[in-house]
């Protein structure tokens, strides 16, 4: 045997610290905060250089010394990754595999498996509920990534999985725990929203039946302080969080032991949870990183979209890192059909969704518009239409809104009115439309609200509204409209990139509420809105669990109105003339 292909079966599963990082790492050195060098850079329309990434490169290079690894040659691995668009980087990569079969009949962690024969033989059958055929690309690199302890970062496209490509490896992990090392947390899930965390948890429950495992999700922090924080004595479990949540209760006596059992920290839409400001997350994950201070701990950060910026502090911080990307990064994903609309002005965008209503329309649909104002100012607008129609923003309770989230799951209301709060991760199936009546505010906010459709290897559709005043930020959405292989119309392709200034402009006018506050209803009567109004308001949230067959049967969906188009032919003769002068 070649004396290289003994080492490095001898040393499977060894990794060897040799840069000054990493040594720096094992001696406590490590920065454990997500202070960056590096300005934040939301350039969606920058070329990816991810080719230089892949490791097929290095892959050529060592062809000459096989790893054998997973006992498939690396012309078979190549061509999967070539075939799946998975771009790696880093050391000593593991190798995607095709199949879960192929893990518990091919694969080095066949014994891992075999030892565990009960519990792997349960989680196969808990995944064979999902009914899926294939691994999804993600699935397929992250699943052995993750098996090998290995932190990553991965960025693959909305709606491809990357919550499954996470739990399977988790769930396999915790179960091959020994008796003695399964004591409290021991793996933490972070996530933006509650919704998103629920989300997670119920596939983490679904997944993890039968396997000792305990996921967590905090639903009251003020009764798990008053329980005495009871319920993390179980053993092996996970906690599904917040970041808000968690540092609430970091804040309080008794906890913050707790996270020393961690083991694995996973960070859903990490690009969000990095971001600072008022707003933001970042202190709050940086704190959260410092409390995980297991020297065992593991760290694996997902998204559909990274900035440079997470992307440096990932290589810096992160011991050992796989980054996994699937296709270019950043992009829409392909499966959602995209058109963008010129509607000229506010009034102009009330017409165009009115007439896409009265036109036919193929429920579910979900509508973003920019703040809670908007979403009910839309929700009074739209209450009209006879729709069932219903909204859902930071301002309801949770109560309310677990029921709006549930009665649009179930099909009882087939337009969702909704802020940034659900333009993250929500896994709504089947969602046939994405209308963005209010421009989104950056390319990554665009991306993220359209992959709300479009999910799981379907079909689905988005229509972004755009007025006069959306102008200069037009260009960014139309590059990532283009690069999907969307149409737009010729004049687009020559538009410019928003100034600083009118960026400062834009943010504004939002603070202002100049998007925000609209003129009254036009088909309300003699000051009697108000009362009309609310009485509706009132009906709508009553009636949201019940059947309502009295309304009109949602058609095939059709394109924008004609009323539109001429407004966008008009918009398009203006642009020439101005052009030709
Ligand atoms: N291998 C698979 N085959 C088919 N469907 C799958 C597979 N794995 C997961 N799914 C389904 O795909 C849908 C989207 O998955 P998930 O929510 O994990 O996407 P995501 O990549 O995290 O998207 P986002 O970036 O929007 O959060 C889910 O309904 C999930 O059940």
């Amino acid at each position: 045997m070649d004396p290289n292909d003994l080492f490095k079966r001898l040393t499977t599963n060894l990794s060897f610290d040799s840069t000054p990082l990493q040594l720096k790492r094992k001696l406590g050195n490590q920065p454990k905060d997500l202070s960056l060098k590096q300005p934040i850079e939301e350039d969606l329309d920058e070329e990816e250089s991810e080719n230089q990434n892949t490791n097929i490169p290095q892959n050529k290079k060592k062809s000459k010394k096989p790893k054998n690894l997973f006992q498939i040659n690396q012309e078979k691995i190549n061509h999967l990754r070539n075939l799946h668009h998975i771009n790696v980087n880093g050391n000593d990569i593991p190798n995607p595999i095709e199949s879960l079969d192929q893990l518990y009949n091919e694969t080095e962690f066949k014994k891992m498996f075999d030892d565990l024969k009960e519990h792997s033989k349960q989680l196969m059958q808990n995944l064979s509920s999902y009914r899926f055929i294939e691994l999804t690309p993600i699935q397929m690199q992250i699943i052995p990534v993750m098996l090998n302890n290995r932190e990553t970062m991965a960025c693959a496209p909305t709606g491809s999985g990357k919550t499954l490509s996470f739990l399977i490896p988790l769930l396999s992990y915790m179960t091959n725990l020994k008796q003695e090392e399964r004591s409290g947390i021991k793996a933490l899930i972070l996530a933006p929203t509650r919704e998103l965390s629920q989300q997670i948890y119920l596939e983490c429950c679904r997944l993890s039946t039968g396997l000792n495992i305990n996921p967590y999700l905090i639903s009251n922090a003020n009764k798990e302080i008053k329980n005495n924080f009871k319920i993390f004595d179980k053993e092996n479990s996970i906690l599904i969080t917040t970041p808000n949540r968690l540092i609430f209760l970091l804040g309080q006596d008794g906890f913050k032991h707790r996270l020393k059992d961690v083991e694995w920290m996973i960070v859903d839409e990490a690009d969000k949870l990095f971001e600072e400001g008022q707003k933001g997350f970042r202190d709050q994950l940086g704190a959260i990183y410092k409390a995980c201070d297991n020297p065992k701990v593991k760290h694996a950060f997902f998204s559909a979209t990274f900035t440079n910026e997470v992307e440096e502090w990932c290589k810096l911080n992160l011991n050992n890192l796989v980054q996994v990307s699937i296709g270019r990064k950043n992009k829409a994903s392909y499966t959602v059909d995209q058109e963008i609309c010129y509607v000229g002005n506010e009034e102009g965008k009330l017409l165009a969704i009115r007439n896409l209503f009265k036109e036919g329309f193929e429920p579910p649909i979900l509508i973003f518009v920019e703040t809670k104002e908007r979403a009910e100012y839309l929700f009074k607008e739209l209450i009209y239409e006879n729709l069932n129609v219903d909204l859902i923003s930071s301002d309801r309770t949770q109560q309310q809104r677990d029921n709006t989230m549930r009665s649009f799951r179930q099909g009882k209301i087939w337009v969702l009115i909704c802020t940034e709060i659900l333009g993250r991760g929500i896994d709504f199936k089947g969602v046939n439309l994405v209308i963005n009546y209010d421009f989104p505010q950056s390319g990554i906010s665009y991306v993220h609200r359209i992959g709300r459709s479009g999910r799981a290897g379907k079909l689905g559709h988005a229509i972004t509204y755009f007025t006069d005043n959306d102008l200069p930020y037009l260009k960014k959405i139309v590059n990532i409209i283009r690069d999907t292989g969307c149409k737009v119309p010729d004049y687009m392709h020559e538009l410019k990139d928003s100034s600083k200034k009118e960026n400062r402009k834009k943010k504004a006018l939002l603070k202002k509420g100049k998007f925000g506050k609209l003129k009254g209803k036009k088909n309300v009567k003699n000051g009697t809105k108000n009362k009309q109004t609310s009485k509706k308001n009132k009906i709508a949230k009553n009636d949201s669990d019940k059947e309502n067959t009295d309304k009109p049967k949602p058609k095939e969906k059709k394109n924008t109105s004609k009323k539109v188009e001429k407004l966008i032919k008009k918009k398009d003769k203006k642009i020439k003339k101005v052009k030709k002068n």
